[in-house]
């Protein structure tokens, strides 16, 4: 469905060139879920809005569901869905006017669009606004109407740019629903950008970590996970030097283990957590150290990306979305 090699874009601002998207080898065959995962700025965007055929590749190439990007944008864009960041939809229609003309407009007949319209409206939760203008809705409520856009004409091929960003919890659990649906009905391949750990862990079959305009990771969350991070144990003492004294005892019976002191609390990293966990209390017991608290932990994608970069992705998410916030402001 997807075939890129050394796919780059690259931008100039003030005379200073940005490497958005560096020499991208992406395979994504029929009917898979991909999620495209990585701090904001990775280029994630940019790699999407260039197989989307919005933006042109300074270098390399691109296939989308059998067409050349560059040759034949029009081919395309027909036969796929794009669900932006920004919102597609105008302004003056009624929502449920907005999305049947954006069936007409991907040649629907007007029963066709109409019927699929209503049934979008049911299953994205729109009903309460489907008679409201467009430029009536909330940010939460158009994102919903965008995604219900992009779903119009059933693409055998969608692509979503941060689809729940805006969301409630509610509506994201609504949407991830959707998304699940489109997969089991209609075996529709699809490939999203997200930062939320969360969203790429359950909906997606397979991850692609972006960082800096390259790939630096491409499995299963599953086999990224046992593959990049190791289980958490996190230790709590009651004072600092009980805490340096287990790091020494585990780093005797734990082989391969990665420690992190920070006063008196001990993190250790290593595979097979919670089968050693026990093995490790016991040796901490015959060493008299006293453990206040322990916790052990599966690992997350955030540990993959922290493993595989130094940085938490979790943290420049939150950043990230401060500076947008003070940029709104
Ligand atoms: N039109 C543009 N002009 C100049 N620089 C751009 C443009 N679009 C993107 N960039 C830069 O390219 C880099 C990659 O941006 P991109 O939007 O693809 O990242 P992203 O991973 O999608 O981030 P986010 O999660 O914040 O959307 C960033 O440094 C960004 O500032």
């Amino acid at each position: 469905m997807i075939r890129t090699s050394g796919l780059t874009r690259h931008f100039t601002v003030k005379k200073q060139t940005v490497e958005a998207v560096r020499g991208l080898d992406l395979h994504v065959g029929k009917g898979e879920l991909v999620a495209l995962l990585g701090p904001n700025g990775a280029g994630k965007s940019t790699t999407l809005r260039m197989l989307t055929t919005l933006l042109r590749p300074t270098a390399g190439t691109a296939e989308v569901a059998g067409h050349d990007v560059t040759a034949d944008p029009r081919a395309v864009r027909s036969a796929i869905g794009y669900i932006g960041q920004g919102n597609g939809a105008g302004h003056s229609q009624r929502v449920r006017d907005e999305l049947h003309s954006q069936g007409r407009a991907y040649g629907m007949n007007a029963a066709a669009a109409r019927t699929r319209a209503a049934e979008l409206i049911g299953s994205l939760d729109l009903e309460a606004f489907a008679d409201r203008v467009v430029s009536s809705l909330s940010g939460g409520q158009r994102r919903r109407l965008d995604i219900a856009m992009g779903l119009i004409h059933a693409p055998e091929l969608l692509f979503l740019d941060e689809p729940s960003t805006g969301l409630d919890p509610q509506n994201r659990a609504n949407l991830a629903e959707h998304v699940r649906r489109l997969r089991a009905e209609h075996g529709t391949t699809m490939v999203l950008t997200t930062h939320y750990l969360e969203e790429a862990d359950q909906l997606a079959e397979r991850v692609v970590v972006i960082d800096h305009g390259r790939v630096i990771a491409d499995d299963t969350p599953e086999r990224l996970k046992s593959a990049y991070a190791g289980d958490r144990i996190t230790l709590r003492f009651d004072h600092d030097r009980d805490a340096a004294r287990a790091r020494t005892c585990v780093l005797g019976i734990a082989d391969g283990a990665v420690t992190d002191l920070t006063g008196a609390t001990l993190q250790v990293r290593l595979d097979g957590g919670a089968e050693l966990a026990p093995k490790l209390l016991r040796a901490l017991d015959d060493t008299l150290v006293p453990v206040a608290a322990v916790e052990v932990a599966r690992p997350t994608l955030d540990d993959v990306f922290l493993n595989l970069t130094g940085r938490s992705l979790r943290e420049e998410a939150a950043t990230g979305s401060e500076q947008k916030l003070e940029i709104a402001a």
